[in-house]
């Protein structure tokens, strides 16, 4: 296996999933060994490495799959399973799965007797790129997106994209947007690289040049600034409008992935980082034109702006009252703790509506 190894994560990219996995718990042979998944994963991932000792069936712990199941009764039922089990506090949590059980199950992880050890197998292209690096855990509260959590880095990461071909297209489309978030921070090759990549009929030896490229530039923030107090906010990017979208769509229970609201939110704060800092207009309205073909549209009405707006009052960049964004003045430009007005965030929700 390939180690992208930082001072802050163990990410490896898989040559042999069982056996690579199998070298990675060796130090845990004695202990008692759990694996988180939901019924998906557990159904398309868990078998190939069922047979690897110390794994067993009775250790599994298996969650309805979707993120209106990262929330306190999962939460708990994670508990009440390491509880049962017998779980000490040398034992190992796996989270088989995208990016729901691995940051419910780090949350559980970094919890359960103040701490124990957990490795992420990222199975979704979401979470192969971005949910399972990092030490961000968490679960949704009261209609917020990862209100309750902590940093708490894996022991390991473990990247197979051949777990992938299971995945369906919704989901792989969802993980791509993460992809081009990230393409956004870093610069215009890349960003035309990925725009440029066929997602849609993805050639997929291809697809796993870019997700490597993807991990090692999230590495390299959450290596800078593991804690968020500074430029590990660009990794936020879309997400302060993206988030607000995905609380709406829950709380009228029509949940939707969340790379789209995020590819969504980047278009109308891509929109707010033209007014603000004068990002091209051309790129907002290339990346518009993009996100209608490949993600379709958000729908929502002038009468929901206040609804969306007092959501985004409760994004963890905001401080002394103040809604931060994390915009872009270009391409790889990136401009953290950005204020905006109410009037400029009702303008960028307009903008999104009309194009
Ligand atoms: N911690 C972080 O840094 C971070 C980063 C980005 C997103 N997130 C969070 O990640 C979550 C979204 O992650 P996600 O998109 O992976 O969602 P997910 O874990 O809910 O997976 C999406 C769907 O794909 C299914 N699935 C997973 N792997 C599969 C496979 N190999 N084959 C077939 N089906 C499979 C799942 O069962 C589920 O139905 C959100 O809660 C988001 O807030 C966290
Ligand atoms: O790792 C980070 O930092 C991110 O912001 C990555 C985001 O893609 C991810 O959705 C994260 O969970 C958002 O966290 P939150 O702190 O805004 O809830
Ligand atoms: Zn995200």
């Amino acid at each position: 296996m390939q180690s992208l190894h930082t001072q802050e994560t163990d990410v490896f990219l898989a040559d042999n999933l069982a056996n690579d996995l199998e070298q990675l718990i060796e130090p845990f042979k004695n202990e008692k060994i759990f694996v988180l998944t939901d019924k998906n994963t557990h159904r398309h991932c868990f078998p190939l490495i069922s047979r690897i000792e110390g794994i067993s069936e009775e250790r599994c712990i298996i969650t309805d799959p979707g993120d209106e199941y990262k929330n306190t009764e999962t939460l708990i039922s994670v508990w009440q399973k390491l509880v049962e089990g017998g779980a000490n506090r040398h034992a190992l949590l796996i989270n088989l799965g995208g990016g729901m059980p691995c940051d419910l199950g780090g949350f559980a992880a970094a919890t359960f007797k103040r701490g124990i050890a957990f490795i992420n197998i990222p199975t979704t292209l979401l979470a192969q790129v971005d949910a399972s690096v990092g030490g961000k855990t968490g679960i949704n509260f009261m209609g917020y997106k990862n209100e309750i959590g902590s940093f708490m880095q894996a022991k390991h990461v473990l990247v197979d994209t051949t777990l992938l071909k299971t995945l369906d297209q919704p989901n792989l489309i969802s993980g791509f947007a993460e992809m081009i978030k990230h393409a956004y921070l870093k610069n215009e090759p890349l960003l035309k690289r990925t725009l440029n990549f066929d997602i849609l009929n993805p050639d997929m030896q291809e697809l796993s040049k870019l997700v490597a490229e993807s991990i090692k530039i999230k590495d390299e923030v959450v290596t800078a600034d593991p804690f968020e107090k500074n430029i590990r906010k660009a990794l936020n990017l879309g997400h302060t409008i993206g988030h607000a979208f995905e609380s709406f769509a829950l709380k009228n229970n029509q949940p939707v992935l969340h790379g789209y609201a995020v590819a969504w939110g980047m278009v109308a704060e891509l929109y707010l980082a033209h007014i603000k800092l004068g990002f091209p207009l051309k790129m907002v309205e290339e990346l518009t034109a993009y996100t209608k073909n490949i993600f379709g549209s958000f729908s929502y009405t002038k009468a929901d702006f206040d609804y969306l707006y007092e959501t985004m009052t409760h994004d963890k960049k905001n401080q002394a009252g103040r809604i931060n964004f994390t915009l872009l003045k270009a391409v790889g430009d990136i401009a953290i703790n950005t204020h905006c007005e109410v009037h400029e965030v009702h303008e960028a929700l307009s903008f999104y509506l009309e194009n």
